[in-house]
């Protein structure tokens, strides 16, 4: 099982510089792999091609040999930074965890999410109740790879190692996959078993 991405190239809009230049990068099931970089070298936008999100690149992102199926529940997920932008401000919290099927509410527990933030909504969390909703709504037993891009970086210490003692227990009982998107090298380093430096 492996996800790859072979030869990609993308540019914005046509624009004339392009953003990734023939990057091929692997992540094997259940393998974390960090993927390390400065500002701007296009790391979250690798990481929407993964997931997906963006379309009209060259080259090819694989799952297991095969492209990505679409239309259906994507079986790579994207957990991005700002958690108040991936949630649909008109639903209820309960609806957006329940948006891609039945949750095991034990991991809810787990995850420090009270029953009451499901009666909430989004703009009723703070930024660390709601990122634990959007972590939690990726770990479904469809999915089979994470990205997580700086899924951490706004959260205290506490809350942040919280938050990846969970994901990473459950990547490893699930045999999942992590490419984890950061600028902190230290964190990379203690969670990752191999690092990649987008130049
Ligand atoms: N929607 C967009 N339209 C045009 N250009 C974009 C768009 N999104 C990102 N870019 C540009 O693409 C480049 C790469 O952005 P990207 O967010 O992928 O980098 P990054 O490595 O994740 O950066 P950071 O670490 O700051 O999040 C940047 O120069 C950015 O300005």
């Amino acid at each position: 099982m492996m996800l790859e991405a072979k030869r990609i190239h993308y540019r914005y809009n046509r624009s004339k510089e392009w953003v990734l230049e023939d990057i091929s990068l692997e992540v094997n099931a259940g393998e974390t792999v960090g993927l390390v970089g400065n500002s701007g070298r296009g790391k979250s936008t690798l990481g929407k091609i993964f997931a997906g999100q963006i379309e009209g690149y060259e080259g090819e992102v694989m799952l297991d040999g095969k492209p990505i199926p679409r239309g259906v529940y994507c079986p790579v997920q994207l957990i991005y930074q700002h958690p108040e932008l991936a949630v649909n401000p008109k639903w209820k919290l309960g609806k957006t965890l329940a948006e891609a099927g039945e949750y095991d509410d034990g991991l809810r527990k787990e995850m420090g999410i009270r029953e009451q933030f499901l009666n909430r909504w989004p703009n009723e969390l703070s930024g660390g109740e709601l990122q634990r909703i959007c972590v939690m709504r990726a770990l479904k037993p469809q999915t089979r790879y994470i990205i997580a891009d700086e899924i951490s970086t706004m959260l205290d210490a506490i809350t942040q190692s919280q938050i990846w003692n969970i994901v990473l227990d459950y990547a490893k009982r699930n045999n999942i996959g992590i490419l984890v998107i950061t600028h902190n090298e230290n964190l990379a380093k203690v969670i990752c078993s191999r690092i990649i430096h987008l130049h």
